[in-house]
């Protein structure tokens, strides 16, 4: 014969030492069992708290009472129901998808970033390429590019040349200056095996996201696409130093890959203000005459 089925607290269904426990969505109201429970549950999680069994039960699968904070057995009618669910436990019980997504990408991010830092130190398994992956890294610093394009303007002795370079100053200025906006809103801190020997650094660079050196190699590498004359494979070796740079970045442990990530697409997108903007002797006529008085 099969044995009669059972609510958690081992009674059977229907049967219940309590007859005022038999309410609905609990286990002990017949009928529905384990299954029907669940439903409710689920159902009236959005739903003000009223019946303190269905509380009591829903707590029970709250991460802080599985951990075995609330005792599930031997709560009878005698003891004094516990207080509803605060609202920001039943959001944790139900996170929105969002929620979740963005969670998921955090761990993944986190867990690649981890793996893929393999120069974070002289010990690290790549530890030998860490030199080569800090040229690398000076080659995307903002310091050789300011001060390389203000060496290329001075010796500039064409109107086109200098209008470019003009723009290619106001372009590393203003990627100087979102970078830090965004790394002073946003506080990501670096990964903590990065080691932080950086060559000169600005205040706001302890923080990681978004990396600068993402950015600016998107914005530099598009801004000559658009503005050199270049054969195709050093167009292809433009594109591979701007990609190769990004992963550098990670590889020495200085960023997460959704650092990098986020900061190629600001680069792309800075360069897209800067065409906007473009300044030209036309709509910026003192830059170019205080530049030519020099
Ligand atoms: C030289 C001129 C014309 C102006 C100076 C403007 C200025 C304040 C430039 C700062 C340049 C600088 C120190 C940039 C920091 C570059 C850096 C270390 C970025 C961090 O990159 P990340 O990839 O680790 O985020």
């Amino acid at each position: 014969m099969p044995s009669p089925r059972r609510n958690v607290e081992g009674r059977p269904l229907g049967t219940s030492a309590s007859s005022s426990s038999s309410s609905p969505g609990s286990p002990a109201h017949g009928g529905g069992g384990g299954s029907r429970f669940e439903f409710q549950s689920l159902l009236s999680s959005r739903a003000p708290v009223a019946d303190p069994t269905c509380a009591r039960l829903r707590a029970s699968e709250s991460p802080v009472h599985r951990r075995g904070s609330f005792p599930l057995t031997g709560a009878g009618p005698s003891q004094a129901p516990p207080p509803p669910l605060p609202e920001e436990d039943r959001m944790d019980l139900n996170p929105s998808f969002l929620g979740i997504a963005l969670r998921s990408l955090l761990a993944i991010d986190l867990w690649l970033s981890k793996k893929l830092g393999v120069c974070a130190g002289e010990s690290s398994s790549w530890g030998s390429v860490r030199p080569l992956m800090k040229l690398l890294e000076i080659s995307g610093h903002g310091i050789p590019w300011l001060l390389g394009t203000l060496y290329c303007l001075s010796r500039s002795d064409s109107w086109a040349g200098r209008e470019v370079l003009m723009n290619l100053l106001f372009a590393l200025l203003l990627d100087v200056l979102l970078v830090a906006l965004l790394k002073g809103l946003v506080r990501r801190r670096r990964p903590a095996h990065n080691q932080m020997d950086m060559f000169v650094t600005l205040s706001v660079d302890k923080y990681s996201f978004p990396s600068g050196h993402a950015t600016r190699a998107a914005l530099v590498s598009r801004f000559i696409l658009n503005h050199l004359v270049l054969a195709i494979p050093l167009r292809v070796l433009v594109v591979l130093w701007a990609f190769i740079l990004g992963l550098s970045r990670v590889m020495l442990g200085r960023h997460n890959v959704t650092d990098v990530a986020f900061g190629f697409f600001q680069g792309y997108m800075q360069y897209s203000i800067v065409d906007y903007c473009w300044l030209s002797p036309h709509n910026a006529p003192v830059l170019f005459v205080l530049w030519n008085q020099q």
